[in-house]
């Protein structure tokens, strides 16, 4: 048998991975991946696994989760990749369609998927699309860029790692300063004080010991699994965990009568799921001063004060031209710097980067990681910023590491 074709496609913001991945999958005639005509292909995608986490939730049915107690929802993104893989494995596609497949996968689990990717390419095809050039599996033989809708091909593997190399912007102007500043009186933010987690009898985190101070610029980084989620969604109050801890939240400990809203005040939250699903039209001027505003999008008329705010965030992030353009029309790396800069307007005490920088092409991540090292540089806020990848250029102070074990992870620090 010959070996088959393994195909890399380069993505950037231009890119239309949709309509490519649509005609793909639907058998359409593509002339740089006419092999592929009448075959069958599967669809091995972060979106694939929201559509089947949905399907089993709606209809309480197993189709990924068959071999498993646990509903996909609740599983780690690692083990929900698994579970999509496999399931794929067993209807024998010709072809697999791979999205980003490293995606939010800590190192470890990049590199067995990896391993499991490069053993079945030797009998199937694999069509992977990758905004990162490091993620470009090395059984790849033949390369592509995808520009808008147009698939650009290299006569050699190194006439495309040639063409591909890349640069890192820098922001010039200055972090604008808060319209009023707010006081938070107590010096230590968050406090875990030898808390641990369960869920249904199985313990996810183990005796964490973990203070976040003012001003403080930490990494939370740990495999899939390990629980950083689960610690973030107790800060933010959106879990019940922690209660009967010994958990503080500026100055409050858990359970006594806390708000969720006053967490929220306190609170820059930004995860990319909450820009890849938002849907209203509103302009990039809107958007920043919604953060004032506690809302998505903005309801209310804005102050000058306020557009003169807005105006002096989009010239730092080079979009002030753009100001009166609808959020929806940016591409992924713009509006992730859009609702950065959102979390951060008000300059609170606390700000939550929850996996930022996935999905995001190289150049648009070295310059999300150029906003987020200055913002922490020129402002009183403590940043939180949870990643796997390390991220190159990033420069916190400090970084908190879970370390999964049989009875759940434990913590270490370290100083970058
Ligand atoms: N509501 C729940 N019910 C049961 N198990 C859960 C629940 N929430 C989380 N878990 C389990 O707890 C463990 C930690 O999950 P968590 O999502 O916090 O990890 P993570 O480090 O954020 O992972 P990832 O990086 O993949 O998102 C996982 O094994 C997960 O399956």
């Amino acid at each position: 048998m010959n070996q088959p074709k393994n195909y890399a496609i380069l993505t950037d913001n231009t890119s239309k991975t949709q309509d490519l991945v649509t005609k793909l999958l639907n058998n359409n005639s593509i002339t740089e991946l006419e092999v592929l005509e009448n075959k069958t292909g599967l669809l091995f995608s972060r979106s694939e696994i929201e559509r089947f986490m949905d399907e089993e939730e709606r209809h309480d049915i197993k189709i990924l989760t068959k071999d498993s107690n646990q509903p996909l929802k609740t599983m780690s993104s690692g083990e929900q990749k698994k579970a999509l893989l496999s399931y794929l494995l067993q209807q024998e596609p010709d072809f697999l369609v791979l999205i980003n497949p490293f995606d939010n996968l800590d190192v470890a689990t990049q590199a067995s998927l990896k391993d499991q990717l490069c053993a079945i390419s030797a009998s199937r095809t694999l069509v992977q699309f990758a905004s990162r050039l490091d993620d470009i599996l090395p059984v790849t033989t033949d390369f592509f860029k995808l520009n808008g809708t147009e698939l650009e091909s290299y006569p050699s593997t190194e006439a495309f790692w040639e063409a591909n190399g890349h640069d890192c912007l820098q922001f010039a102007e200055a972090i604008p300063p808060p319209i009023n500043p707010i006081k938070e009186e107590h010096q230590e933010l968050v406090n875990f004080t030898n808390v641990s987690v369960s869920f249904d009898g199985r313990q996810v985190l183990n005796n964490i010991s973990w203070s976040v101070k003012q001003g403080e610029f930490w990494q939370l980084i740990g495999p899939n699994g390990s629980g950083k989620t689960t610690m973030l969604s107790m800060i933010t109050g959106d879990s019940h965990k922690g209660y009967g801890e010994d958990l503080t939240l500026f100055g409050q400990k858990k359970g006594t009568g806390e708000s969720v809203w006053d967490l929220k005040q306190k609170i820059g939250y930004f995860t990319p799921s909450i820009t890849d699903r938002f849907r209203g039209y509103h302009t990039l001027e809107n958007m920043i001063i919604s953060g004032l505003h506690d809302s998505i999008g903005l309801y209310v008329l804005p102050t000058e004060t306020e557009k003169r705010l807005a105006g002096q965030w989009l010239k730092l992030l080079g979009l002030y031209d753009k100001r009166d353009t609808h959020f929806n029309e940016l591409t992924r790396g713009e509006k992730r710097l859009v609702m950065t800069a959102r979390a951060m307007v008000k300059h609170p005490p606390l700000v939550i980067l929850d996996e930022p920088t996935a999905g995001l092409d190289d150049k648009s991540a070295a310059l999300f990681v150029a906003l987020v090292n200055k913002i922490a540089k020129e402002s009183d806020s403590a940043i939180l910023f949870v990643s796997h990848r390390a991220e190159p250029n990033l420069n916190p102070q400090f970084i908190f590491e879970l370390i999964p074990s049989e009875n759940g992870s434990t913590g270490i620090i370290t100083g970058n």
